[in-house]
């Protein structure tokens, strides 16, 4: 009798943001990267995609994903070369052991749902493919390792690969022209330094204007200060990263962090046209920052963003008060405060101009931690008889 039964997995996977900036493709193919890249994973308590993958003879006859209820086309080459890479390994499983039932020649069905706005500049397409990814190696029953995952999912959106992982993790950019080694390896655990904490202050939750796809690549193509930083500056900024996570010394992991952060919006307006992610509302978010840390007399807070305005403010524990506190004394009355410990403070530290332009601009807060890479969930978002479940 023909197999009709449901196969299914399911994984939550969480965001990652970028403390050394991935921004350039040496393969646009192939999603190889003109540089290294380190990220620290933020805590799916707050931010994260739950997907689950499933595969059936009933289904089909194509492949299809349902994202946040609405249809997803699957025909890009990125999701095509995810799929296409993960039956092949289902399929040398197959081949190895004729017992294993033949999933790989299945249609897939995948559901999925972000808990935040897509391609709003919050790394959903991170937390997206790297649940993608996992969620069918879960359905697969593959051995792989998530560096082996990492490969794969960096083919749907290079950040994705740095969300296999929990943690502090690096993308190493690798040498080999088939990608092979340009995968993503765990710098260190969340509970090494379980202390960091991120406050993001979403500015826009629109979709933004120019993709990260296309902005990296005319960045490559036009910038000259980007040969600069792929050559000379972001080789330094992966090794004094690497030793400030080690050493747990959030003053150097600060600073890199700001430089970083920095460097990449300058190559962003060297490209030509030029490339604004930044606005004044982010302008006026840098600006409280210093303030903050010159209240201190070291740094304390740091900033970072990606191709977008919304600000990353990353911090440690203890410092809660004096960073996110001041924060709250401008932002309080936005959503994201509840059930958080905070303990406002005055905002005289922080420039007036600044204060007026983070009420005029900032739309809300999330307040979140590093966190753990993919889990696996019994929580299903397919019925047993291959239904999307709304949740
Ligand atoms: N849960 C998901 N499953 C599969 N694909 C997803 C999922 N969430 C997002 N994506 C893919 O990612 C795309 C959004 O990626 P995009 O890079 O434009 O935005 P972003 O990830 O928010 O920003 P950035 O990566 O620059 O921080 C979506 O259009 C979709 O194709
Ligand atoms: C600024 C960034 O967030 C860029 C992320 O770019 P994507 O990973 O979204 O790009 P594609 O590989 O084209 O999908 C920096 C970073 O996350 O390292």
């Amino acid at each position: 009798m023909a197999d009709t039964k449901v196969y299914q997995a399911s994984t939550t996977a969480p965001v990652n943001i970028a403390v050394v900036k991935y921004w350039g493709k040496r393969d646009p193919k192939l999603n190889l990267p003109t540089n290294s890249s380190l990220s620290v994973t933020l805590s799916q308590s707050d931010l994260r995609t739950h997907t689950t993958a499933a595969c059936s003879s009933t289904f089909g006859p194509e492949d299809t994903l349902l994202l946040n209820s609405s249809p997803q086309d699957v025909s890009g080459a990125r999701t095509q070369a995810c799929f296409r890479e993960l039956r092949t390994l289902r399929s040398a499983l197959e081949a190895s052991n004729a017992s294993l039932p033949k999933l790989a020649s299945l249609p897939l069905r995948i559901v999925s749902e972000n808990n935040f706005p897509t391609a709003a500049g919050l790394a959903s397409s991170a937390a997206g493919f790297a649940a993608l990814v996992r969620a069918i190696a879960n359905l697969y029953e593959l051995p792989s390792s998530p560096t082996e995952l990492s490969r794969i999912a960096r083919q749907g959106s290079g950040s994705a690969c740095r969300s296999l992982f929990g943690g502090y993790v690096a993308w190493e950019m690798g040498a080999n022209e088939d990608g092979s080694d340009s995968v993503a390896v765990e710098v260190a655990p969340a509970s090494h330094w379980p202390t960091m904490r991120a406050l993001i202050l979403v500015v826009s939750a629109e979709k933004k204007g120019v993709s990260s796809t296309s902005g990296m690549q005319i960045t490559v193509a036009t910038s000259e200060l980007s040969k600069h930083r792929f050559a000379v500056v972001v080789p330094k900024h992966m090794e004094a990263m690497k030793k400030a996570i080690q050493e747990k010394d959030f003053e150097t992991f600060g600073k890199v962090t700001m430089v970083e952060s920095n460097s990449f919006h300058a190559t962003c307006l060297d490209t030509f046209p030029p490339i604004f992610y930044m606005n004044d509302v982010s302008k006026a978010a840098i600006r409280a920052v210093e303030d903050i840390n010159t209240r201190a007399g070291k740094i304390i807070a740091a900033y970072t963003f990606d191709a977008g305005p919304n600000a990353v403010i990353y911090y440690e524990e203890e410092n809660t008060d004096a960073v996110a506190g001041a924060v709250k004394g401008v932002l309080g009355e936005l959503d994201g405060w509840e059930g958080k410990e905070v303990k406002v403070q005055d905002t005289k530290a922080i420039d007036a101009k600044a204060v007026q332009a983070l009420k005029d601009g900032v739309s809300r807060v999330i307040l979140t931690s590093v966190g753990e890479g993919p889990i696996r969930t019994q929580d299903s978002l397919i019925s047993t008889i291959g239904e999307p479940i709304r949740k």
